[in-house]
């Protein structure tokens, strides 16, 4: 699957931009080996490999971090081949993002993407230039837009509720959290994506991708061919694939929609929008189980707010403050700066509502979803599936761990270094029914 950029590895990304913008620089300037640059400090480099034994041990992020405890929040690293400068502090990012931003929109020349992507139509790897200056246009004006999320609204609140009446059927039994969570939100990505459930098909997608893919854009094809027959039916709602089958028809842009570009663009959509929502949904309730006392919090608001009303619809949200201080995890180096933060690893949430942080790539403290004009087009998507199976999962059961373990400090908290920072280990949990999901009224329990 095509892989994109997550928080917790921005700082490196912007590494490497740097590095790249140098290069880019030093050839503009003619500039021979033998000039002598000024870089920032960094920890000796050894022959060859440079720094990488230093990351070695630990997980990448964890290391870049203690690295940069020593050697400051703007440090030179030698990874191998590449001269990376590594990024630590909210001070340093604005730095890149404001002040230097156009050269940091590029984007490293990584060779095994062309591979990997339709005829390099990659646009999450795109460099900045006409290309990705379409695409991003078509993503943000068509695919993302406020109105065409609103649209998938109810795409959202079925999936949830399948999910909450899944967990209400284990009975008391422990079950996987983590599995349930990352179903909901590839069905979500998937309904919206392609108009239907593909769970089956892409688990199959590393042998037939292409298959399956055509085989999607034939049927929409013929979908759209039939409705333009049939001119009385009302319009269904249209799938990110109906929109770029439609804007190929359309649209006066520079270049030419392929077949490679919209196949592309929904693979993307489709990684860029799933591991994303349901990494931070899974987080957001481990910490809330290892934190009672805001897990407590959280459900008291919720449960106020709906009163006994069987299930949650996003209308709700609104008026819900302290859950949504909660459903970003912080990106990770940034979001843990001591000088930024007070007690940065602990987690609590009120934080929030008592500064006036934002998340939009305004606040360089916290810039989980990026910032600068690669800053994430999926802001609107992604909060919209993370907010609703959160609530619910708040208002309708009572949590207690599944794997043995009796306090909250016991909670394996363990991650993984991947594309998002997942939990090693599944979320196993036991819920509590505290108010029956039903769909004409709720029923306490
Ligand atoms: C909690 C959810 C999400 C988080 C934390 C997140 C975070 C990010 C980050 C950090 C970047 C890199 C920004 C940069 O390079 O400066 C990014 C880029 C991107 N994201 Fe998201 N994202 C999320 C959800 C989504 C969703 C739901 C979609 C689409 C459905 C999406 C689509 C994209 C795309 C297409 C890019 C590349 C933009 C470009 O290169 O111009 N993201 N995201």
């Amino acid at each position: 699957m095509i892989q994109f950029p997550p928080p917790h590895v921005l700082f490196t990304f912007l590494v490497i931009f740097l590095f790249i913008a140098l290069r880019k620089w030093k050839k503009k300037h003619n500039i021979k080996k033998e000039t002598v640059l000024e870089l920032p400090p960094g920890p000796k480099r050894l022959p060859l490999i440079g720094n990488l034994h230093q990351m070695s041990g630990a997980l990448p992020h964890h290391a870049l971090r203690n690295l940069a405890r020593q050697h400051g929040p703007i440090m030179r690293l030698q990874l191998g081949e590449i001269l990376t400068i590594v990024i630590s502090s909210p001070d340093a990012v604005k730095e890149i993002l404001k002040t230097h931003e156009l050269a940091f929109a590029q984007r490293p020349e990584i060779s095994a993407l062309e591979v990997m992507s339709y005829e390099n139509s990659s646009f999450v790897f795109s460099p900045y230039g006409e290309y990705w200056r379409q695409m991003r246009k078509i993503c943000v004006l068509e695919l993302l837009s406020v109105k065409r999320v609103m649209s998938f609204r109810s795409i959202r609140e079925q999936e949830a509720m399948k999910m909450i009446k899944a967990i209400g059927d284990s009975d008391g039994k422990p079950f996987n959290l983590s599995k349930l969570i990352l179903s909901l939100i590839n069905d979500v990505t998937s309904r919206a994506a392609f108009g239907e459930r593909l769970k089956p098909a892409w688990e199959r997608l590393h042998r037939k991708i292409d298959v399956i893919l055509n085989h999607i854009i034939e049927e929409h094809k013929a979908k759209l061919e039939s409705a333009i027959d049939d001119e009385n039916k009302p319009p269904a709602r249209e799938d990110l694939v109906d929109v770029l089958l439609n804007l190929q028809k359309t649209s006066e842009l520079k270049f030419f929609i392929t077949m490679d570009v919209i196949k592309n663009v929904i693979m993307e959509i489709f990684s860029a929008g799933t591991d994303t929502s349901s990494t931070t949904i899974e987080w957001a309730m481990s910490e809330m189980l290892r934190n009672p006392r805001v897990m407590h919090k959280a459900q008291q608001e919720v449960r106020n707010h709906l009163n006994g009303k069987p299930r949650v619809e996003e209308s709700d949200l609104e008026s819900l403050e302290y859950l949504k201080t909660k459903i970003i995890i912080n990106t990770w180096a940034i979001g843990r700066d001591s000088d930024a933060w007070s007690s940065p690893e602990e987690f609590r949430p009120e934080r929030f509502l008592e500064s006036s942080v934002d998340f939009r790539g305004n606040s360089f403290e916290y810039i989980p979803f990026g910032g600068g004009r690669r800053i994430c087009p999926g802001i609107n998507f992604g909060i919209a599936n993370i907010e609703v199976p959160l609530a619910q999962l708040l208002y309708h059961f009572d949590w207690e761990f599944g794997d043995g373990k009796s306090s909250p400090e016991e909670l394996d908290m363990e991650e993984t270094f991947g594309i998002t920072s997942r939990r090693k280990n599944p979320l196993v949990m036991i819920a509590n029914t505290r108010v029956k999901f039903s769909n004409d009224r709720a029923v306490h329990a």
